[in-house]
């Protein structure tokens, strides 16, 4: 780097109108960039607000439909689907999970069937099916590596049938990339991709979600024995070389903002599409102070997924994908 000393250097030239600031610009967000997760729930003509994610809602399939043709319209490239699954379906083997008729393979065949140019990521994991609410199965207090697998195993392969896009693997159990790669390419699903959470915290951060999918109330103890530690930075680059090797098509960083850090050494040092999700409690950060009136809530939106760009992710999970939508889109 040359930098000419003072005054032959003013840095404030350039930042001088807007053309040269936008001539100078590095770094571009674009609606491209946007995955949208959205809730899901049974029933027909329904919707409830998630107290803690003002503006977000769970949706029955019918009124998903249309905000899902809306998402596409505006170019957003993916949504992200998350079930809110009832508390009586709940088991502690997790069968409803794997089941090709569950609301989740519902709801991909609905999305595929009216509005098939866009994307639909899924989420793979049981916590929405587990009676105790964690991500694998439990026997004994212990969440079972291996088990757990192969049921994932199950869960991705109903997903792929049923016409998903990008398959999201969010249960950081071990070898789970290589065993859905494996069982995707032998039932001939060559097309569909893994975005892997490969670095995924266990992290504060999530609670609002929890709510939204109902896993707070069933959920016992914590995940730290399979989601990482916050104080990590290393292992999330072994995380995600382990998962590049196994077969993932793009990997994933989570939660976004407390953890940009970790994008960027992940872009640096792999080069491989990177991804990172702004998550609920990041939102409900942000939406809680906007609606104080503490923040300017366009402003902020667009600033916190700038930074997801600068950080060098190829793209963001954020529940504000439709309002930034609307305003990149001018
Ligand atoms: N495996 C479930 C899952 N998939 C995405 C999120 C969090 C998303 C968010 O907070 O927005 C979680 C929660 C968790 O791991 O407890």
């Amino acid at each position: 780097m040359t930098i000419a000393p003072f005054p032959a250097a003013r840095f404030r030239r350039l930042r001088r109108s807007d053309a040269l600031r936008r001539l100078t610009t590095e770094t571009t967000l674009s609606t491209d960039d946007l995955i949208w997760p959205v809730f899901v729930r049974e029933g027909q003509d329904a919707e409830d607000p998630i107290a803690s994610m003002p503006g977000v809602t769970r949706r029955t399939i019918d009124r998903l439909l249309p905000q899902v043709e809306e998402a596409a319209q505006l170019g957003i490239p993916a949504v992200c689907l998350f079930p809110y699954i009832e508390p009586g379906l709940k088991t502690e083997a997790c069968e409803a999970a794997w089941d090709p008729d569950n609301l989740s393979n519902r709801a991909i065949r609905a999305i595929k069937d009216a509005v098939p140019d866009i994307a639909v990521m899924t989420d793979v994991a049981l916590d929405p099916y587990n009676a105790n609410g964690h991500d694998g199965i439990v026997r004994d207090g212990e969440i079972v590596n291996d088990e757990t697998v192969e049921a994932l195993v199950r869960m991705t392969l109903a997903q792929a049938e049923a016409g998903a896009d990008i398959i999201g693997p969010s249960d950081m159990m071990d070898g789970r990339i290589g065993a859905m790669r494996a069982a995707l390419e032998r039932d001939g699903h060559h097309g569909v991709s893994i975005m892997s959470y490969s670095a995924k915290y266990a992290s504060a951060f999530y609670g609002p979600f929890r709510d939204a999918v109902g896993a707070s109330g069933a959920l016992k103890g914590d995940k730290k024995t399979y989601q990482m530690n916050p104080a990590n930075s290393d292992e999330a680059l072994r995380l995600v070389e382990r998962d590049l090797t196994e077969g993932a098509d793009m990997v994933m960083v989570k939660p976004g903002m407390p953890y940009l850090d970790i994008c960027r050494r992940v872009k640096d040092s792999f080069g491989a599409p990177t991804f990172a999700y702004q998550v609920s409690g990041e939102y409900a950060m942000m939406a809680g102070a906007v609606e104080r009136g503490w923040l300017d809530g366009d402003r902020v939106m667009l600033e916190s997924l700038l930074a997801f760009k600068r950080a060098g992710c190829d793209g963001i999970l954020t529940y504000f994908a439709p309002a930034a939508a609307r305003i990149l889109n001018g």
